[in-house]
């Protein structure tokens, strides 16, 4: 080589190396300067935590998605080492006093929900995922009509046939001298609900061998890939925009859940097409009927068929799970208790004497006291959703617990840290449903559907499951423990609780009257 070219080469060489020096020094210049601002100079620098989760939000992936651990577990071992609020990301804060709850999600609040974690699960234009208060108040006001009281109450009948087609799946199971895996059956028959309610199908889950329902094995093997979802749209996007097909090679395990989105997908195509389809459908509640009525809006523009499909997903995740979990806590506790179980089969014994006579109503049931603390003694030990709820505090800031927030910080309370708080709720983890009897002011602090404008759209339709799926099941079947019993309900938070210990079975035997 001709020395003059080797000499440019040589010099392109040594500034092609000093640039890659000055850039290396800079950036990380400007991390030092970032780490050391956010965590001495930052308006929350006065706030404790660990000091990684101080400087990055990764610190918080890390936590889920590398040591694996259960984020609502982890904020306990935090709290207990840094006091009752803890800084857990640069711009966000936890609060582990009841109070906080309240302060947070309440009536008079409008705040956005956290942008990270609800893209995270792919419903930016449903109720749920919607970020702001304006746009969420809009869909749900339409969506009202399908899930106030009034209309539960119509839809009553409904949802009394899934739990009678449990009834009938439990009472299958013991004539073949099988046990019944209680935390799929209850699942399998809330997402029956949930489906036939909302979309006017049915795909008749409970009836699935074993109550072993794709789309509810589907679901399971998703919420801990929702959970990677809220720190890389990369992974989210690989994993979403895959084409069904490949998506069921390269992920057997969910391959339900896909099935049942591209049902879903092809029935919204054909309603939106011909929204004349609608008269076809077996009844007059479901979602379609509301959102695809033009008279509905303000704008008389119906939603894009990408929306319908995000609010289909929306209630079913929100719906299924959440109603089937609370059933399957309530029945671990209730058959652990025998005194308990007694006391609610005595009750449903004075209103359901017979079980050739008439069924209650879930207006009679709602009368029933023990039934009731039943039903939120199960709400408050399985928590509803028990990951924190983050909200962004307004540019003008907020109070507290009496502590000022500046604007834009993202805070949250777990309903846990309600729902077992022990000067609240004395001796947290024991199944006490009589401290709800004659106590109204507990109810205050009875959070799983949360509060304030973003709280569950659901809670009557919830709680219809719930009373007649309690009273239906303990009326008509004495129930007992089949090996191997679980000592507890361990789970690890994904938003909604994942269990994942040893399953509740149990053997189902149908009473006589
Ligand atoms: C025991 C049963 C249930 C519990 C404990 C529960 C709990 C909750 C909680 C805690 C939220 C607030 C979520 C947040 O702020 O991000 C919520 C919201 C919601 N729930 Fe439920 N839910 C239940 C049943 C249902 C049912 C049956 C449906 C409907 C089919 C439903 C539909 C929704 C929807 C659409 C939202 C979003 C509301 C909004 O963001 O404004 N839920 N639910």
């Amino acid at each position: 080589m001709p020395s003059d070219i080797s000499t440019n080469l040589n010099g392109t060489g040594v500034t092609i190396s000093k640039l890659v020096i000055l850039v290396t020094t800079s950036l990380i210049a400007y991390l030092i300067y970032e780490a050391v601002h956010s965590v001495f100079f930052h308006p929350l620098s006065r706030f404790p935590g660990p000091v990684f989760a101080k400087i990055t939000r990764y610190w918080k992936a890390y936590v889920e998605c590398i040591a694996d651990r259960s984020f609502c577990h982890e904020l306990e071992r935090l709290h207990a080492q840094y006091g009752y609020v803890v800084r857990v990301g640069p711009n966000e804060l936890h609060f582990a006093d009841p109070q906080a709850y309240h302060d947070i999600y309440n009536n008079k609040n409008r705040w956005d929900k956290e942008y990270w974690l609800y893209k995270s699960f792919n419903e930016d234009r449903s109720s749920f995922g919607f970020l702001t208060y304006k746009e969420a108040k809009e869909r749900k006001d339409v969506l009202n009509r399908s899930f106030s009281q009034a209309a539960i109450e119509g839809a009553e009948g409904l949802c009394a046939d899934k739990v009678k087609n449990l009834c009938a799946a439990f009472s299958r199971q013991y004539q073949t001298s099988k046990p019944s895996d209680l935390f799929y059956a209850f699942r399998c028959m809330t997402m029956d609900v949930i489906i036939t309610f909302c979309f006017g199908t049915d795909i008749k889950a409970v009836d699935a061998p074993d109550f072993r329902a794709p789309i509810i094995e589907a679901m399971d093997a998703s919420l801990p890939v929702f959970i990677r979802f809220k720190y890389s749209d990369l992974y989210k996007n690989m994993i979403l925009k895959c084409p069904p097909k490949l998506s069921k090679i390269l992920s057997p395990s969910t391959a339900g859940l896909v099935d049942l989105q591209q049902l879903l997908l092809h029935q919204i195509s054909g309603l939106c097409e011909d929204p004349e389809k609608l008269k076809q459908l077996p009844h007059q509640m479901t979602i379609y009927h509301r959102l695809l009525d033009p008279a509905a809006y303000r704008n008389g523009t119906v939603p894009s068929a990408g929306s319908l499909y995000e609010e289909a997903q929306a209630l079913m995740f929100g719906g299924a799970d959440t109603v089937g979990n609370t059933m399957m806590v309530g029945a671990f506790h209730l058959l652990k208790h025998p005194e308990h179980l007694r006391r609610l089969k005595e009750e449903l014994l004075q209103v359901w004497p017979s079980l050739n006579g008439e069924e209650p109503r879930c207006r009679e049931l709602e009368d029933l006291p023990f039934l009731n603390a039943v039903i939120k003694e199960s709400l408050r030990l399985s928590s509803g959703v028990v990951s924190g709820l983050l909200r962004v505090v307004p540019k003008s800031g907020a109070r507290i617990c009496g502590i000022d927030i500046p604007g834009d910080t993202i805070v949250s309370c777990g309903s846990t840290f309600v729902h077992y708080n022990k000067n609240i709720f004395p001796e947290p983890d024991i199944f006490k449903p009589e401290r709800w009897l004659n106590n109204p002011s507990l109810d205050n602090y009875l959070v799983a559907f949360s509060r304030g404008p973003r709280m569950c759209l659901g809670i009557n339709l919830a709680w219809c499951e719930l009373r007649l799926g309690f009273a239906h099941v303990y009326r008509k079947f004495d129930m007992t423990l089949h090996d191997p019993v679980p000592d507890s309900l361990p789970f690890k938070s994904t938003f909604l609780p994942w269990y994942y210990g040893t399953h509740l079975q149990v053997l189902t035997k149908p009473c006589d009257t």
